[in-house]
């Protein structure tokens, strides 16, 4: 049974939906994967979202925007909206990230689907003991990480004459 849903507007979002992939394989988290858009299929979406039992859904769209917000009026589960960089800077962002009161969409930074993913994960592991242990281990790996890294970076800086 998937857990998270990935929706995105159109097959050349399909590299940010990679990283939202690689992000729940790495988790151990089921999903399913689909382009539908609101622009072009409205039909479809709806008929995916309503058919769906997902807990979560990610969507990635550019230009417009619509889908994260056509998708979360037809669920009161979360919807996770991913901005595509297109040809205007922030017009996908802006579009995610003003929703109308009563109908959010949580929007992540622009082609940010490995965050999208994360985030998803972290509502999951609000009833689901293994996935919260595997994200504390995981802050833990990140935290030593930074440590070894800034140990690094003053050791070099002694060799800057
Ligand atoms: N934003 C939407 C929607 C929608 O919101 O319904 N449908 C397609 N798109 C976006 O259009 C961009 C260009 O799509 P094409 O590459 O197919 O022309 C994509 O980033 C897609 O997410």
């Amino acid at each position: 049974m998937a857990k998270v849903f990935i929706i995105m507007g159109s097959k050349s979002d399909f590299p940010i939906a990679q990283k939202a992939i690689s992000v729940l394989n790495k988790y151990g988290v089921a999903y399913d994967i689909a382009v539908a858009s609101a622009h072009r299929t409205p039909k479809r979406v709806e008929d995916l979202v309503s058919g769906s039992d997902a807990d979560v859904f990610i969507s990635i769209a550019g230009l417009s925007a619509a889908l994260p917000g056509v998708i979360a009026s037809f669920t009161t589960k979360p919807v996770i909206g991913v901005p595509a960089s297109g040809s205007l800077n922030y017009d996908a962002l802006l579009s995610i990230v003003q929703m109308p009161p009563g109908i959010p969409v949580a929007a992540v930074g622009m082609d940010r689907g490995d965050n999208a993913a994360t985030l998803a994960v972290e509502m999951l592991a609000l009833s689901d003991k293994g996935l919260a242990e595997k994200l504390c281990e995981d802050r833990k790996a990140m935290a030593a990480k930074v440590e070894k890294d800034s140990a690094f970076v003053v050791e070099e800086a002694r060799k800057v004459e």
